[in-house]
Parts: C-alpha cells; sequence; structure tokens
C-alpha cells in the first residue's frame, strides 16, 4: 500500500467514527427518520451501490447500481459481481477487491461493465471492505461518456500527430512567449535541409531560414496580435543552397497553449506556373497586338454588356481606340453598316443559340467615314446559372478585308468585262443573252443582237500602232453606249468584234439603231483618221432561239456586210446562211485538198513585146476538186487566205514552181523564169524567206528565174516590215514586181523606196483601153512611172490585138493574156516552150497553141 492509500484509509477511519458517535446520540424516533434518509439517499444517489458477500456476491443493490448493469435487481442479487465485470477487466476487479480486503481502506480502479443497456459500460468502482473482510461496498460512477471524450480526444490528437508528421507542408510550432521553436514536422526539416534538433528550443528570429518571414522579435509579436497571419510570396532560406518561394500561414493560439503555428508551403511549383502564365499571357497579348487580326471580349452579366478587351489593331480596322471600345460597349454594335445589320443580328443569333457559324462578312463605318469590308468570326462561353445556360463571354476576331473585298470585286469585273473598254465580256453577254432570251420567251418580244467588226482595224493597229488600235476600240465603245439605252447590253467579244443586244427591238427598230451606228462614225482619238464599222444583224426569235445560233447568224451576216465593202449592216438572211455553210464545207475541204494531192499548178506565158519570145511566165494555182472539177482561185483563195490555209498552200507552190523550172532546165529549157503570186499573210510569215531559200537551194535553180508578185494591198498592209523582207528578197538575187498595179493607193515617193524590178498594170486597165480614155491615162502614166524609175511595165488581160497594138505603141514592155495564151497545165506549157514560139510575128504560134 502507497503512502497516500495509508493516508486514505486513516481518514476514512476517522470519518467513520465520528459518523457512529454521532448517530449515537440520537433517539430511536430520530434513528429512524436518519435511516430513511440514508436509505432514500442510497436508493436514489447517483451512484451504483452494491454490496458483496465475502465471495463477491451482490448482497444488495441500489436501483441506479441495477439500472447501470441493465437488469432487475432481484436478478443480481446473489450473483456474484464478478459476471457483470468485462472479461479483459476481471483480473482487475479481483485484484481490487484483495486490495481492500488487504488494505481495509478504500480502494478504486476504473474498469468496464457488461451491461443489458448499453452493452459496455466504462465505470469508476471504489470499494471498501467492512465487517472484517465479510463484507465489500462498491459505489459504481459511470464515466463512460468522459471515456468517450477521452478517447475521442486521443483520436484526434494521433490524427493530428499523423497530419502534422506526414503534412506536405512545413509545420513550425513555437512558444507564443520566447518565440522558441518547440515543434518541427519532417516535411519543414527536409525543406530546410537540417536537423531536427538544430531548430528546436532556437527562437525563430535567430534562425537565418525564416529571416526573411520573422526577421524580429518585434514582428513575431506584431504577428500575435493579428492571431491569423497570411503572407504570400515569403523567402525561406534553406541549407541546400537556395531560397524558396512560400507561403506562410500562422496562426496564434495564446489563450489555450500559448503557440503560434506556422504552415510553411512550397510554392516553387505554382510561381514558377504563374510565371509561365503571366509570360505567356504577355506572349500572348505580344502576338495578340502584332497580328491583323482584332481581337475582343465581351462580358455579359445580367443583361449587363461589358468590353473586357480589345487589342490595339481595332485603331487601324475601325478608327476607334480601346478606350472607347472600354467606355461604350455598343459602340461596335452602332458601327455595323445599316444594310448589314439584319445580317449581322442573325448570324449572333445563330451563334448565341449554339448553332455552328462560319466567319461573316460585313461592312462597318470607319470612325473616318470609310466603310471598310471585315471578316468577323466569334464564339461564346456559356454558364449554368440556376436551370438556365446563360451565355457570359463573347469572344472574336474581326479582319479588315476591304482590300481583299476589292480584289474580288475587281477579279469579278476582270472576269466579267474587258479590261480595256470596261465592256462585259463574251462571258457575260452569254448569261446576259440567256435571260434575256428567256424573259423574251415568256413575253413574247424580240431581241436583236448586232455583231459588229471595224473595217480595216488590223492595218489601223499595224500602221498606227497598238495605242491608237486600243483607242480606237475605246472610243467605238463610248460611241455604241451612246447608241443604244440602258436595257440594252454593248460588249467586246475580243478584238475589234463588238455585239449588241437590243431589248425588245424588231428589225425596224434595229434598223434605227443599226443606222445611228453606221452614221456616227469612229474617229481615232486624237488623229483625223476615221473608221467604219460593218454590222451584221439576227433577231430572235426569227433567225435562233439560242444565244448561240443568233451569235452565228449576226456573224454570217456581219460577214457578208464586210464583203460588200464595210461599212454597212445586213440583215441574216437563211440564203446569207447557206453561202456560209457553203463556205464552211469548203474551208473544210481545202484543209485536206492539199494532203491529198488536189492542187495543180498552171503557168501563163508573158511575152517580151519587142521580140515577141517568152520573158517568163506566171505560176496559177488550180484546185483539181475531186466534185466541182478544176477549181480557178477565185473560188478558194480568199477562204484559203482568210482561214490561214493559204500559209501551208504558198509553202508547197514555191518549192513546186522551184522543182518545175529545175525540170525545164533539165529538158534544155534555158532561160525559163516563173513568176509566183505571194500573199500578204505568207509575205510576213516567219517560215517566208526559208522556203525561198530552201527551194533554190535544193533545186539549184538562179535566184533570177524567181520572180515575185505583191499585190499593192500586201505591201501597203504593213509597208516597214515589207519592205525589209522585200529587200532580202532582192539581196537573194529574186525578181520583185508589183501585181495589180493603179489599183491600189501607194504614193510615188514610197515606190522609189521599193526595191522593185516590174510594175504590173492591173487587167481592169486594160480591157476597154480603147474607149476608156481614164484607163488608157492610167496605163500610159504607169509606163510612164516605169520608164522613169527604170522598172519594166507589163500589161496583164490581153486579150485582143488592138489592145496589144495600144499597147505597143505607148511603149509598154512587155504583155500577158489571153491573146498570147490562156494559163496552161504543164505539159502544155513544156510543149510551148520547146516551140520556142514567137507570139508576135507568127501567129501560128498562137493557132497552135489553141490547137494544143
Ligand atoms: N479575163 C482575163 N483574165 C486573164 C487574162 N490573162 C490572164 N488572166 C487571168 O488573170 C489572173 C492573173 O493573175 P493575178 O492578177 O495575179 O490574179 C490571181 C492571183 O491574185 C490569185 N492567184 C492565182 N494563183 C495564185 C497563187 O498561186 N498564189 C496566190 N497567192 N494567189 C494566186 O488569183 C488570181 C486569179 O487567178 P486566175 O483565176 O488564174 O486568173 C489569172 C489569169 O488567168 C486575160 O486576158 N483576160
Amino acid at each position: 500500500m502507497s503512502d497516500a492509500d495509508r493516508k486514505n484509509a486513516a481518514n476514512h477511519s476517522r470519518q467513520r467514527k465520528a459518523f457512529d458517535s454521532d448517530n449515537l446520540s440520537l433517539s430511536r424516533e430520530e434513528l429512524v427518520r436518519e435511516l430513511k434518509v440514508y436509505a432514500d439517499l442510497y436508493e436514489f444517489s447517483p451512484l451504483g451501490h452494491f454490496t458483496l458477500d465475502a465471495d463477491g456476491k451482490i448482497r444488495s443493490v441500489n436501483s441506479t447500481g441495477a439500472g447501470l448493469i441493465g437488469r432487475l435487481r432481484p436478478e443480481l442479487l446473489g450473483i456474484p459481481f464478478e459476471q457483470v465485470v468485462a472479461e479483459p477487466s476481471r483480473a482487475e476487479f479481483s485484484a481490487l477487491l484483495d486490495d481492500a480486503r488487504t488494505s481495509r481502506a478504500k480502494t478504486a480502479c476504473e474498469l468496464t461493465l457488461i451491461s443489458n443497456s448499453s452493452d459496455q459500460l466504462s465505470v469508476r468502482i471504489d470499494v471498501l471492505c467492512c465487517k472484517e473482510g465479510n463484507e465489500y461496498r462498491l459505489s459504481v460512477l459511470d464515466i463512460s461518456k468522459r471515456k468517450r471524450s477521452e478517447q475521442a480526444l486521443q483520436r484526434s490528437e494521433a490524427r493530428y500527430r499523423s497530419l502534422f508528421e506526414t503534412a506536405k507542408d512545413g509545420i513550425m510550432i513555437v512558444e507564443a512567449e520566447s518565440g522558441a521553436i518547440t515543434e518541427v514536422n519532417p516535411f519543414l526539416v527536409g525543406m530546410l535541409g537540417c536537423g531536427r534538433d538544430e531548430l528546436l528550443g532556437k527562437t525563430v528570429w535567430e534562425l537565418d531560414f525564416f529571416a526573411r518571414i520573422v526577421p524580429s522579435a518585434a514582428d513575431f509579436k506584431a504577428m500575435q496580435q493579428r492571431e491569423s497571419f497570411h503572407g504570400d510570396d515569403l523567402q525561406l532560406g534553406t541549407l541546400w543552397g537556395r531560397d524558396i518561394p512560400v507561403e506562410v500561414v500562422s496562426n496564434s493560439y495564446i489563450d489555450q497553449s500559448k503557440v503560434v503555428q506556422f504552415n510553411i508551403r512550397d510554392i516553387t511549383i505554382r510561381k514558377s506556373a504563374e510565371e509561365a502564365l503571366l509570360s505567356s499571357e504577355e506572349q500572348c497579348r505580344t502576338i495578340v497586338s502584332n497580328i491583323n487580326e482584332y481581337v475582343y471580349s465581351v462580358r455579359f452579366e445580367e443583361g449587363e454588356i461589358t468590353s473586357i478587351y480589345h487589342s490595339p489593331k481595332c485603331f487601324d480596322i475601325t478608327g476607334y481606340a480601346p478606350e472607347e471600345y472600354y467606355r461604350d460597349p455598343l459602340l461596335w454594335f452602332s458601327m455595323i453598316h445599316v444594310e448589314d445589320r439584319n445580317l449581322v443580328v442573325e448570324f449572333l443569333n445563330s451563334i448565341f443559340a449554339g448553332v455552328d457559324q462560319e466567319p461573316i462578312r460585313h461592312r462597318i463605318l470607319h470612325k473616318d467615314g470609310s466603310v471598310r469590308w471585315i471578316l468577323n468570326n466569334c464564339s461564346v462561353q456559356r454558364q449554368q446559372r440556376g436551370d438556365r445556360l446563360s451565355i457570359t463571354r463573347l469572344d472574336g476576331f474581326i479582319l479588315d478585308i476591304t482590300d481583299i473585298k476589292r480584289a474580288e470585286e475587281n477579279i469579278f469585273f476582270l472576269a466579267h468585262h474587258d479590261p480595256l473598254t470596261k465592256l462585259p465580256n463574251r462571258s457575260t453577254l452569254y448569261e446576259r443573252m440567256e435571260q434575256v432570251i428567256c424573259a423574251a420567251q415568256k413575253s413574247a418580244r424580240n431581241v436583236a443582237l448586232l455583231f459588229l467588226d471595224i473595217d480595216d482595224f488590223k492595218q489601223i493597229n499595224d500602221s498606227m500602232g497598238h495605242d491608237v488600235g486600243d483607242r480606237l476600240l475605246q472610243s467605238v465603245a463610248k460611241k455604241l453606249n451612246d447608241c443604244t439605252r440602258s436595257c440594252d447590253v454593248v460588249s467586246r467579244l475580243g478584238g475589234d468584234e463588238f455585239v449588241v443586244m437590243l431589248w425588245d427591238c424588231g428589225v425596224a427598230e434595229t434598223t434605227v439603231v443599226a443606222e445611228k451606228i453606221i452614221g456616227t462614225g469612229f474617229q481615232v482619238m486624237g488623229s483625223s483618221v476615221m473608221v467604219t464599222p460593218s454590222i451584221g444583224i439576227s433577231i430572235y426569235p426569227e433567225d435562233g432561239r439560242d444565244y448561240l445560233t443568233l451569235l452565228k447568224h449576226a456573224d454570217i451576216a456581219m460577214y457578208h456586210a464586210k464583203k460588200s465593202g464595210g461599212n454597212n449592216f445586213q440583215f441574216f438572211t437563211h440564203k446569207l446562211n447557206e453561202m456560209a455553210h457553203q463556205r464552211f464545207m469548203l474551208e473544210g475541204e481545202l484543209r485536206r485538198a492539199l494532203d491529198r494531192n488536189e492542187f495543180v499548178l498552171y503557168y501563163q506565158p508573158k511575152v517580151d513585146l519587142a521580140t515577141g519570145r517568152f520573158s517568163g511566165m506566171e505560176a496559177l494555182i488550180r484546185w483539181q476538186h475531186p466534185v466541182r472539177g478544176l477549181m480557178l482561185p477565185v473560188s478558194f483563195i480568199g477562204i484559203a487566205e482568210e482561214s490561214g490555209i493559204l500559209t501551208q498552200i504558198s509553202k508547197w507552190i514555191i518549192p513546186t514552181v522551184c522543182r518545175q523550172i529545175q525540170q525545164w532546165q533539165q529538158q534544155g529549157i534555158q532561160s525559163v523564169s516563173a513568176a509566183v503570186n505571194l500573199s500578204a499573210s505568207f509575205f510576213q510569215h516567219p517560215d517566208f524567206e526559208e522556203t525561198i531559200e530552201d527551194s533554190l537551194l535544193q533545186t539549184g535553180i538562179a535566184p533570177e528565174c524567181l520572180e515575185l508578185e505583191l499585190t499593192e494591198a500586201t505591201i501597203m498592209s504593213d509597208p516597214q516590215r515589207v519592205l525589209g523582207s522585200m529587200a532580202a528578197m532582192k539581196a537573194l538575187g529574186l525578181q520583185l514586181s508589183i501585181d495589180d498595179f493603179g489599183t491600189g493607193y501607194s504614193s510615188l515617193s514610197y515606190l522609189k523606196k521599193l526595191p522593185v524590178d516590174k510594175l504590173k498594170i492591173d487587167q481592169s486597165f486594160i480591157h476597154n483601153i480603147a474607149r476608156d480614155a481614164d484607163n488608157a491615162a492610167v496605163v500610159r502614166a504607169v509606163i510612164s512611172i516605169g520608164r522613169s524609175m527604170q522598172l519594166r511595165v507589163i500589161a496583164e488581160g490581153v486579150e485582143n490585138a488592138s489592145q496589144l497594138a495600144w499597147l505597143q505603141a505607148e511603149g509598154s514592155e512587155e504583155a500577158q493574156g489571153y491573146y498570147f495564151s490562156r494559163p496552161l497545165p504543164v505539159a502544155k506549157m513544156t510543149s510551148l516552150l520547146k516551140q520556142r514560139a514567137n507570139f508576135l510575128h507568127n501567129p501560128r504560134g498562137r493557132m497552135q497553141l489553141k490547137m494544143l
């Protein structure tokens, strides 16, 4: 027994004796009353009272005791108290009784009882052993509540400890009064890189680690006064060689434990994330400021619109500075071009409704008043507010596409218009005609199509230069527009071809317009040169029910107008169509004729009027058509020239003539020469000179044996170029003559420059030379010019003796004509050459020829 227990036992015995002596002095009634009081106190005591016999069986129990065990009193009486003691506490209970018996003093312990009402019951039992060890008195106090709160406290402490030990923040407990560190968790120790012992007991401000968190005792005190302190972005010193950015929260528990707890969080990752975010934000801003798009963002909150961001580019695109948008978030909407507002509203409504939308193109009014085209693209952010999904933000970008739009319009214009005259082009005319024909069909109206071509445009273009040609075309375009109404269409197909569409015009109305166009005349801007048009007209529906047919028929009519001398207009007729068809067929056959070897050359002699002998011959082409028979050049040479086939034919003629001369020479016919007619197109063709040179080289004939006949028109088509080629031919040694001389308008001064040898008087002057004084005068003049310029003169188309006599009298040196011989095929010409006929003195020569 301990000293304290012995003291307790002595006290108890003393109190007992005092109690007994007090009660002995009472009367019986008083005693009974007193006993009743004690009985009540016993019965209703907050403690459970049990009396056990020497064997530990329950002899008596008060109602509180029975209640604690959760049984009725009779059930408890006589059973060993040990039965209501929980198994783990039984040994302790047994020891408690032993202790009480041996010490005779009150002993106590805490143990667990089995209770019917609450299963396990924590109790404190005080035991007093009485009656010489034959009785035990037990006072049982229910301490379950206390036990539970003690356990809760223990659990909470354990939890706290665990948190403290495993926390991923540094935790430090510091005495409030002294500032001495009393506890640090492992994480903080790890952060600092030092031992725990180096921290404990040290005042917090004396350690370098915390120099930038708690620099001094005063700071520590100041911290406590605030009860709770929060410091972001502080620096914690470490032994690792670098400071750690930390966030510190300190809580002062002055009233209870008189400590200050520091929670120190390593924010290195957060800091670098923040820095990265900041720099990426900065980067974003820089990018956004420098890109061509104007980036904007607005917020919607309870019906209010707030501008969040407007990139500086907004100033360039709209003329308003970002600040103006921040001040007036609706400014943007007021800038939208009034005609595009509905479009934009529809677009925004779709975006708000969550429908995916392509960026919208619309116009805005720049602050300077100009209209700009923009590409506007945006998206919205939504947020659930209550049961509603609300739009919270609108982000977008705007790109100034004014230049693109203008370029597009320009491209569109260029795609549909002729860049020189700004008139609708071929494809636009086609589209318009499709629409117009459709409308005409529905409303039973006429539509006239005028195909207009400038007469001799090529010559003007070539001789006066392309600038003049361009200006002429522009002036034609203007004049045509002046002659027509706004419902008509004036278009340029290309080159010098224009097409005018007249809405609701029949023959009579169209005639008026065509006459007006012809009458207006076209003047080359800045010059006195006037040009004339040839116009072909077709009318819907009579001449065609679709555009292409109408155009083809107007073209045919134009061709006819041109063939009729130009400067007039022709309506399409079916006869013209038939002619055009014939021409078309002939063109196809012409293309095939060369391959099929259908061309032949005839030769017509030229006669030296001084000697009556051959002075040469002219090669004249014929077409041995499989169906039509032998065709003269007049039926096909024009078509061949216009369709470009003549170049191929010329490439065949020149070597063929050279080969023929070679053959005649080989047959012993000496000093034979032949003239070849040259078209303007072939004379200017790049292959021309080579063809001549090759032909001479391959046949080996002398260049003087080949003569080239050029018409005045050929020479005048491009005088400079032709002159160059003529000089080259002359240099080669070829003979050159001007055919049909007198029909053109070549000036004498120009003639002087031409390296020609002969002038060939056109046969139209010869035919009635005896009767027509004018023709006679022309022929005389040509002979005189030839003489003065030392050129030989040859008369063409001599058909009778009187013409011959007249020419001889006037001094013409050579003549050619049916009077001497018609053009002959090779065999007959060979025979004539071999006869060495004298055409003047041996009329038999002519007679013999007739027989051939
Ligand atoms: N009424 C009449 N006519 C006569 C008389 N003497 C000759 N002729 C014809 O007059 C034409 C003379 O040829 P051109 O003036 O060069 O006129 C030629 C020439 O411009 C062209 N031509 C002929 N052959 C060729 C050729 O190979 N190449 C080129 N580019 N044109 C050719 O075709 C035109 C016509 O040729 P052709 O029909 O062969 O007609 C020839 C010839 O047959 C006559 O006394 N009275």
